[in-house]
């Protein structure tokens, strides 16, 4: 059964001075659900809208000319059918989605991953095509998403309990979807939840911008002190982030 979540929208104006009752709604918000709505974040909406029709630009390239841009080291074009987010799917087509990735445009990593970009000028406009993306936490820390106001985006609250049941998240305009990734919940012992969400076609297409805001590839990612004890010790072994994130990406695109 598919219902609509009401997930808690978080007022993060005065980010410099946000005070100790936003951040325990933001807590709170990270131990229910690990999804949650962030508004008067600063980012105009005439930003976000210029965004999303850069990338209905970008998308409605030539498929070459988007294929000359093909995904390197994590960086870059990735085709429709190309991934497969929930990698235990047996249908043999991955997800109709079709992405555009690009990490740090300055400093160390930038130079360790390079972007790739279409020549200036190249990107025009619409195409119709349809997104969606199968069940799958996000592999990092938090996400934050801006979606063109299309729905199919859905959540599943209980990932050990079958059948899944699964929430639509609405957008609300001008503000952003956040939610917790497996790095985070790794480092919090599961407090903080990754949860489960996967986008429905909707017989139209739909654009989502997607940050991923991931540790350093050479970080250790290990329980925090302060979220284990005797009684509830690590419940996952330290990892290095870029090598979890590799092994990811690894079954994304080959299951
Ligand atoms: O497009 C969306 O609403 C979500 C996309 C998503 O879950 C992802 O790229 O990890
Ligand atoms: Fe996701």
């Amino acid at each position: 059964m598919e219902t609509s979540l009401v997930l808690p929208i978080i007022d993060i104006s005065s980010p410099d001075k946000i005070s100790s009752s936003t951040a325990k709604l933001i807590r709170k918000a990270c131990l229910e659900h690990g999804f949650f709505y962030v508004k008067n974040h600063g980012i105009s909406e005439e930003l976000m809208e210029e965004v999303l029709r850069e990338s209905k630009s970008f998308f409605n390239l030539p498929l070459d000319e988007k294929m000359s841009l093909l995904r390197r080291d994590l960086l870059g074009y990735t085709p429709l059918h190309a991934e497969k987010l929930d990698p235990s799917l047996t249908s043999s087509t991955g997800d109709s989605k079709e992405s555009f990735y690009f990490g740090s445009l300055e400093g160390a990593l930038a130079q360790r991953y390079p972007n790739q970009w279409p020549p200036e000028g190249e990107v025009i406009s619409w195409d119709v095509e349809t997104y969606g993306a199968s069940a799958h936490s996000d592999y990092g820390m938090v996400t934050l998403l801006l979606t063109d106001g299309v729905p199919g985006l859905q959540v599943c609250r209980d990932k050990s309990r079958q059948p899944r049941v699964w929430e639509d998240v609405p957008g609300i305009r001008g503000a952003f979807i956040v939610n917790i990734g497996d790095m985070m919940e790794r480092w919090t012992n599961g407090l903080f939840r990754s949860t489960l969400h996967r986008v429905m076609p909707v017989g139209k297409e739909r654009y989502s911008v997607v940050f991923f805001l991931d540790p350093n590839p050479d970080c250790h990612v290990e329980c925090l002190e302060s979220c284990c004890s005797e009684t509830s010790p690590p419940r996952f072994p330290p990892i290095l982030a870029g090598d979890y994130i590799k092994e990811r990406f690894r079954l994304t695109y080959e299951s």
